[in-house]
Order: C-alpha cells, then sequence, then structure tokens
C-alpha cells in the first residue's frame, strides 16, 4: 500500500537528500515536499522526477514560522490525504551565526577538542528576533509551528489500527544549558538555535507519552555536520571548500563531520525502515560517517528530564490556545471591517 510521507524544508540540503534517498530506495511512497518558497520546491519536485520518472511527488505551501501559513497548510493536508505514514519536521533556521573564534582557538588546545567539533559547544551564538505574530522567530520555526502542524494533522496521525510516525532534524548543538522552561522561546539569550533543538528533543518525548496509545510515534535525529545553506551562513562555502581536506582529517577522529547531505539523511532514511516499537524514545538517532566514508546509525541517550518534557509540553498547548484566539480575534476584526466597507460603498 502506497505511504504518505511529508517532509518540511525538502527543497534543499538534508530534506531533500532524504527525499531522493526515499524515492530510490522505496518504491510505492506519495512524497509532499512542503516548502515556503514554491519556486525552489517546483526546482525540487523537477529534480527528483529528473531522476525518478513516474513518482508521485506533491507539493505544499508551508511556512512553518507562520501560525496561519500552518493552519491553512494542515487543513490542504486533510483534503487531500487520509492518512499520514511519516512527517518529517525537518525545516529549521539559524540565523545570524557567530562563531567564537577566540573560543574556538582555546578548544583546539583543550582536551575537550573533539566535543568542541561535534557539538559547538560554547562556540556559536545567534540573533533573533519576533517574527509576526510576535514569537521568536528560531522557536516559531524550528517548534512551534511543527508542534503546531502535529496538532492540527492529529485527526491523520492518530488513527485506530495505523502507526503514524513524526521525526525531528534535531542537532548535537542541542544543549540543556541553553534551554529554560521559564524563558521557552530564549528571548533573553544568544543561543536559540541550541535551545530549540533542545525542545524539540523534549517533546518528541513528550509525544511518545502521549501519543503511543494512538498509535503515533515520535523520533529525534542528529544528521552531524553537514555542507548546507545552513552552514554556508555560518561561513562562506569558498571558506569551507578550503578547509574540506581539514574536514576529512577530523572525521577519523569524530564520525560526526557527515559533510554531505546524503550522509546527513542517514538516520532519517534509517528510520523510515524500522518498526516503532524497536525505537527508544530517550534516544537521539545520529547519522555518523567513519573515516573512510561508510554511513550508519547509532543511538545515543539524551541528556532529558521527563518532568521538564511534561512542563513543556503543558505550555507549548498553553500558547497554542492564546495563538488561536489571537488568529480568531484578528479574523473577526477583518471580518467587521470587511462589513463596514461593504456597508460604506
Ligand atoms: N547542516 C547541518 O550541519 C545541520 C543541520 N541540522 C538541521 O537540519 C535541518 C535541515 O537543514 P539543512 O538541510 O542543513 O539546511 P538548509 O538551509 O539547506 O535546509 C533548511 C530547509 O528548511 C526550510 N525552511 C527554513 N525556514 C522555513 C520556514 N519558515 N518554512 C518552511 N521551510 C523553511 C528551508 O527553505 P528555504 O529554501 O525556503 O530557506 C530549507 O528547505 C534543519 O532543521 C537544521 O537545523 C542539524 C544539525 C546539523
Ligand atoms: C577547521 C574547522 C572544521 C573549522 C570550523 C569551525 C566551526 C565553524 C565548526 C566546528 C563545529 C561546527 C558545528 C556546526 C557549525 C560549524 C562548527 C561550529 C553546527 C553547529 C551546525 C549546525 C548544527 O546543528 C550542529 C553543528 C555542530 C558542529
Amino acid at each position: 500500500m502506497e505511504r504518505v510521507v511529508i517532509v518540511t524544508g525538502a527543497n534543499s540540503g538534508i530534506g531533500l537528500a532524504l527525499c531522493e534517498r526515499l524515492l530510490t530506495e522505496n518504491s510505492q511512497i506519495r512524497l509532499c515536499l512542503a516548502c515556503r518558497n514554491m519556486q525552489r520546491a517546483e526546482a525540487a519536485r523537477s529534480a527528483l522526477l529528473t531522476s525518478h520518472t513516474g513518482a508521485c511527488v506533491d507539493l505544499l505551501h508551508l511556512d512553518v514560522g507562520s501560525v496561519r501559513s500552518v493552519l491553512t497548510a494542515a487543513k490542504e493536508v486533510k483534503t487531500r490525504y487520509r492518512k499520514i505514514d511519516f512527517l518529517y519536521l525537518n525545516a529549521g533556521i539559524m540565523p545570524n551565526p557567530q562563531v567564537d573564534i577566540r573560543a574556538f582557538i582555546k578548544g583546539l588546545f583543550s582536551r575537550n577538542v573533539i566535543n568542541m567539533f561535534a557539538t559547538a559547544e560554547g562556540l556559536l551564538t545567534q540573533q533573533d528576533h519576533l517574527n509576526s505574530d510576535g514569537l521568536q522567530e528560531v522557536f516559531a520555526t524550528n517548534l512551534f509551528g511543527h508542534f503546531l502542524m502535529i496538532r492540527e494533522l492529529e485527526p491523520l496521525l492518530c488513527q485506530a489500527g495505523h502507526t503514524s510516525r513524526v521525526v525531528w532534524t534535531s542537532s548535537s548543538n542541542a544543549r540543556r544549558s541553553a534551554f529554560d522552561i521559564e524563558d521557552m522561546q530564549h528571548r533573553n539569550g544568544t543561543e536559540p538555535y541550541s535551545s530549540s533543538k533542545y525542545a524539540s528533543d523534549m517533546l518528541s518525548l513528550a509525544l511518545n507519552r502521549q501519543k503511543n496509545s494512538q498509535g503515533l510515534f515520535s523520533s529525534v535525529i542528529c544528521p552531524g555536520l553537514v555542507m548546507t545553506n545552513l552552514t554556508y551562513g555560518i561561513l562562506p562555502s569558498f571558506f569551507w571548500t578550503l578547509i574540506m581536506p581539514i574536514m576529512w582529517l577530523i572525521r577519523i577522529f569524530t564520525n560526526t563531520f557527515t559533510l554531505t547531505p546524503y550522509n546527513g539523511a542517514e538516520a532519517l532514511h534509517w528510520l523510515f525502515l524500522q518498526a516503532p516499537e524497536s525505537l527508544d524514545p530517550r534516544a537521539k538517532y545520529h547519522s555518523l560517517t567513519s573515516g573512510l566514508g561508510t554511513n550508519y546509525t547509532e543511538p545515543q541517550r539524551m541528556d532529558i528530564d521527563e518532568e521538564m518534557s511534561e512542563a513543556l509540553y503543558k505550555k507549548l498547548l498553553k500558547l497554542e490556545t492564546v495563538v488561536r484566539r489571537k488568529l480568531s480575534e484578528e479574523n473577526a476584526d477583518n471580518k467587521a471591517y470587511q462589513q463596514y466597507l461593504n456597508e460604506t460603498e
């Protein structure tokens, strides 16, 4: 039977590589590329269809950082499909990244050097801002928009006699110390990316606790360090090309330098092949590439506590209520205004 697979942020990088791999290695898939830029989405679809003639590839407009767009997209999904087998929550941003060069040089001569290359701990900060919904943009894109999408699609994801999967593209940069439950949007810090990824790890655990009994299973992956638009925003692409031989060398010591989107998508594809009951809800599944270039997936236990993950889930539900109320007030205002215009004409 045909499996419905939705991938957010599917027009480039790891998301596009996952689509390519899914179509190459599995038949009977209906792929839906959920993207904010339809021109780029169309280009990705054409590229996929060139190498997989006859494949079923749909497009869906989704700006996961916008509440209105998420609700409209979810409505569209509900009219198109009767069930969802896989929802890959892959879209993500890291705006205005800054590398702390001093910390990098210091780290090079410390015992922590391998961990620094694997997780970027202490190296990266970002500048975030409020979006038009009044939410912090990184939180809204990397976490809340995806949460809202799951909530809206629950009728398709939680069906009797059917298992559905959601898979979060998290990061080795997810760190407990960057997250504060009293400031879940990370309004006051300089590591919104790390905070949002840690929040996705916790949310995945909470989703498993809340929804496994209804047939919904959630997993978290880390793609490793991959050369994509996201990393080209940290350092320019010519610089990455220049240091590529050093990166291959580093790969001998840390298998987290997956480097290509194909390698980075390893754990995402591996999860597609696993039975959900065999997976550990507290594990992050890492895409890894050995010094000789072999890809494999390995689980690592996440540093999360149940209580905080439950508190986060509750806070997200509360925020959802607030956001929905605000939206319906705006809609009512627009309607009243429209009526006023019609009457005065
Ligand atoms: N590259 C790396 O080393 C690592 C990446 N990751 C994670 O992997 C995921 C994929 O990133 P990667 O492939 O590297 O980078 P890319 O920038 O290539 O891909 C990100 C994708 O997300 C999309 N996107 C961003 N914002 C939105 C939005 N508001 N609505 C819909 N789509 C959106 C982008 O679309 P558009 O083209 O329109 O910008 C793009 O398709 C991210 O979640 C990232 O955090 C995790 C660890 C390491
Ligand atoms: C010689 C060399 C490789 C220099 C690059 C130094 C840093 C710019 C990188 C070292 C570790 C990298 C890293 C990321 C970005 C680039 C580094 C900081 C990520 C934060 C990218 C996005 C993620 O989600 C996780 C990555 C961890 C490692």
